[in-house]
């Protein structure tokens, strides 16, 4: 597994040749200076041995000073190659994960918990950095560099070159060991790190839930038995490290120590001059360098070898619903039909299908109620008109056309949907109008916020449509909040409304706000309402009871009021949750009319 990670990180860095390349190169050209160094600090040496006059030692130590100096700028040059190519990869990928989440869409999101594609596109991303920009470009250097120097050294002396060659060969040979021991410490440490994430966003977002119900002492509790986790699980990665790093570095100075051993030993036995001496003593130290640059960089990198995982299962994920080899045209003239033939389905994982041989039908502008207990079923209609899903058996139609043989964009941009959680994204109001219409004209954002009744909520605000919702206070109630999405779906202007009512009561002004608004655009829309109200089911046009997933009973209100049956017993429930609710007969006559609350 972790070798099929590290090949698929490979395969993202050889995707991004310049930075990569430039990275190994510059830091081969600073081990090229180190050796160019050595050699030249040994001739002025040995030029100063021989008693040569002070001009004659002038060029070597100008090299080396010249050396020095080129190979700092290109060590700087090499790290800034390596940021270049872990930002190359990182956006990349991050470009990718995005994509592929959009992709998913809420068929993936609505069945997985939420933090942790946000761990994986967020930190995830960020702990392969060092991994990819660092050590992976480093593993070339280690190869080739001591390589090089070795070469160097058997050039200079064959024995004390297979010294050195012996020596440097131990690090990469013990890696297998330390590579399991640190492993499998990275690996925890990241697992503690993204459950301590995880638990602080769900903190932070549940924090209203937590304080309400008294729990904020005890999720406290288990925010610090993470919190204990990651520091156990950090003190154990840095124990193994350190303790790696110290063996690693013990090898590499005694390597060196052994190395120059020699050599003064070849130097007594006549085989070399004192001033090959200190090119190996230097040499050997170079020789080691890109090792021990290469242990450190994979202490770091190791992370993301870890968070890798998560990665790649993000990208690996299949959708739920995929677009038609040969898509058919979906572009109703004016309201469409709504169908529902036979449609069974169960979410990925359930033990039980969710809605089980539903048979419904919207006819053209009209508007049906759906409702039913919690848990019947109704926003799993939604979900599968929108395509989030597609049924495991029968089919969804709009005005005849299987959703499956649509292009999942043109279905989706068939419906606009008003549900009771209205998300508001960070920006201006304008933003948020917009997001439904890129590009429309501030009038016709003021045009659709007039209709949808909160044209003077937005102006009072401090900089009108341009407040930044959140920021000096500028929230918006739960009824502002849904007017605003009533006029993100006046503006959006799709030919199927969706609406999914609100359970929380509301005053009687904003109630009376949100009707006349829901009123004008549901009025040449063809309606799916998940009603909560009694108001709003007495003036649909049809009603349908959701049972367990399936239709117990569907027809015009009266009807349904005069037959007794599901819906009767149901209305109980509903009773007092609307204005205009009265009793069974008023009910009947309302609803007889065919206006109402929905319109
Ligand atoms: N994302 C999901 N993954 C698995 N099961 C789900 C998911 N969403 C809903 N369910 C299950 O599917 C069934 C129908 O749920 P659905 O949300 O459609 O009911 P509902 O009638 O809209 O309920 P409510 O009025 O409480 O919103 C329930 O048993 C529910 O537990």
């Amino acid at each position: 597994m972790t070798m099929l990670l590290r090949r698929r990180l490979v395969g993202l860095v050889r995707e991004t040749p310049v930075p990569v390349l430039s990275t190994v190169l510059l830091a081969l050209g600073g081990t090229a200076c180190a050796v160019g160094q050595g050699f030249a600090t040994a001739e002025a040496l040995r030029r100063a041995f021989a008693g040569r006059p002070l001009p004659e030692l002038m060029a070597p130590v100008a090299a080396v000073a010249a050396l020095v100096l080129a190979r700092t700028a290109l060590l700087w040059a090499r790290d800034l190659a390596a940021t270049w190519t872990a930002h190359a990869v990182k956006e990349r990928l991050r470009d990718r994960l995005t994509g592929r989440l959009l992709e998913l869409g809420p068929g993936y999101t609505l069945t997985r918990p939420a933090g942790r594609a946000q761990a994986t596109i967020g930190d995830g991303v960020e702990a392969i950095q060092a991994y990819v920009g660092f050590y992976l470009p480093q593993v070339a250097v280690s190869l080739a560099g001591p390589v090089a120097i070795v070469a160097a050294l058997f050039w200079l002396d064959p024995v004390v070159g297979a010294t050195v060659g012996a020596c440097v060969a131990l690090v990469p040979l013990s890696r297998p060991m330390w590579r399991r021991l640190l492993g499998d410490r990275a690996t925890a440490h990241w697992e503690a790190y993204e459950r301590f994430a995880a638990r602080i966003l769900d903190a932070l977002s549940g924090m209203t839930t937590l304080k309400t119900l008294g729990a904020g002492e005890r999720y406290g509790m288990r925010l610090r038995a993470d919190a204990e986790r990651l520091y156990r699980a950090t003190m154990g990665n840095l124990a193994a490290s350190t303790g790696v790093y110290c063996v690693t570095a013990f090898v590499m100075t005694a390597g060196t120590a052994l190395s120059v051993a020699v050599a003064a030993l070849r130097l007594a036995e006549g085989h070399l001059d004192a001033a090959a001496l200190f090119t190996v003593l230097f040499l050997a130290a170079e020789c080691f360098r890109p090792l021990l640059e290469l242990q450190n960089y994979w202490h770091e990198g190791f992370y993301g070898l870890a968070a890798a995982g998560g990665l790649f299962s993000l990208l690996d994920a299949e959708p739920q619903v995929r677009e038609p080899a040969t898509p058919v045209r979906l572009a109703p003239s004016g309201p469409p039909e709504v169908r529902f033939e036979g449609v069974t389905f169960a979410y990925p994982g359930a033990t039980g299908p969710a809605l089980d041989g539903v048979d419904l039908r919207i006819a053209p502008g009209t508007t049906l109620a759906v409702v039913g207990r919690s848990g019947a079923g109704k926003s799993t209609l939604v979900a599968l008109l929108l395509r989030f899903f597609d049924p495991g058996e029968g089919r969804v139609l709009i005005d005849g056309v299987d959703l499956r043989e649509a292009p999942i964009e043109r279905v989706r941009a068939m419906t606009a949907l008003v549900s009771q959680d209205v998300h508001l994204f960070y920006g201006t109001v304008a933003d948020n109008l917009r997001i439904a219409a890129p590009g429309a004209s501030t009038a016709r954002l003021q045009e659709a916020a007039r209709r949808a009744r909160i044209h003077d909520v937005i102006a009072a605000l401090p900089d009108g449509y341009d407040t930044v919702i959140g920021e000096r206070g500028a929230t918006l109630s739960g009824g502002e909040r849904q007017r605003l999405a009533i006029a993100r779906a006046l503006l959006k202007d799709a030919p199927i409304l969706v609406l999914d009512e609100a359970t929380s009561s509301v005053d009687g002004q904003t109630e009376r706000d949100l009707r006349e608004a829901l009123a004008e655009i549901s009025a040449e829309r063809t309606t799916l309402v998940i009603a909560h109200r009694l108001s709003t089911v007495l003036g649909a046009d049809r009603i349908a009871v959701l049972e367990a997933g399936r239709v117990a009973e569907q027809g015009a209100p009266a009807e349904l009021f005069a037959a007794g049956g599901a819906w009767a017993e149901l209305a109980g429930a509903y009773a007092g949750t609307g204005a205009q609710a009265g009793t069974g007969t008023q009910a009947g006559a309302h609803a007889g009319t065919g206006t109402g609350a929905a319109r």
